[in-house]
């Protein structure tokens, strides 16, 4: 298996999955955390448990030694989103991101906060199109065109706009790699290996067609948190994806 090699702080291998830590509960969050290794993973922090446990919350998966992916998916005005980047980079995350349909002053301002930290700066991710949304729902949004296209048109400009990759789908992976080259990160959520349910997911793919198609970051949760053995899922993907 070809893995599209991490670009910032990557002097040590980095795994290519990213567990998305959606708990309501800090305990039973990190009952799993305590229980793996950053070896197999880094971990997703979103709005749900960023909103009920901050910047604590992150202080403690770090002190852990795991790399952080703050999704907040920052969407407002240049000054707004440029000073809540800054705000992500003073936290020390590895990752964080912005909606690329903010626009691509938005980003380039997201962009510069970052220049004073950096290689330390984060990862500046864009947020394409939701991977719970398809072609149906675009038009309802004033957006007429099939998925792909509107999911290229952002990640071009987000790349324009000195993004370092885009959150997509793994469907657009293969896709995106022609139109943005080989350095540019694809994280993509969505993923749902073989006989796991899709919830509210609507663009999926399998984890190993995922990286295959050229996706460097898995974003997984569901299948994982919501296991019976949440622990023993994690390791059984990381085996799988490591001797492919
Ligand atoms: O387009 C997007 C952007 C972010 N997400 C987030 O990823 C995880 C996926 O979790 P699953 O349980 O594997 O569905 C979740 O935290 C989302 O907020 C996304 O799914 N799609």
């Amino acid at each position: 298996m070809i893995f599209y090699k991490p670009k910032k702080n990557s002097s040590h291998f980095l795994s290519p999955i990213i567990v998305a830590l959606d708990y309501r509960d800090k305990n039973k969050a990190l009952a799993f955390v305590d229980k793996i290794n950053p070896q197999y993973c880094q971990l997703k922090v979103g709005n749900e448990m960023f909103t009920l446990y901050g910047p604590e919350w992150i202080k403690e998966l770090q002190k852990r030694g795991f790399q952080v992916f703050l999704d907040l998916k920052f969407h407002d005005i240049p000054n707004t989103t440029a000073r809540s980047v800054a705000s992500a980079a003073e936290l020390g995350v590895w990752m964080v991101n912005v909606h690329a349909s903010g626009g691509g002053h938005m980003m380039e301002a997201a962009k510069k906060t970052l220049l004073p930290y950096g290689k330390e700066a984060p990862l500046l991710i864009a947020v394409t199109l939701l991977t719970s949304m398809t072609t149906q729902d675009l038009q309802p949004i004033g957006i007429y065109g099939e998925q792909q296209e509107q999911v290229t048109r952002l990640a071009k400009l987000s790349q324009d706009s000195g993004m370092d990759g885009v959150v997509c789908s793994a469907q657009e992976a293969q896709i995106l790699r022609q139109h943005c080259g080989s350095s540019f990160q694809l994280v993509t959520p969505g993923i749902r290996p073989l006989n796991s349910v899709n919830f509210d997911q609507s663009r999926t793919m399998d984890p190993k067609e995922a990286l295959k198609a050229g996706a460097n970051y898995l974003v997984i949760g569901r299948p994982i948190t919501g296991s019976e053995h949440p622990v023993q899922s994690l390791k059984n993907l990381y085996t799988l994806l490591m001797n492919s």
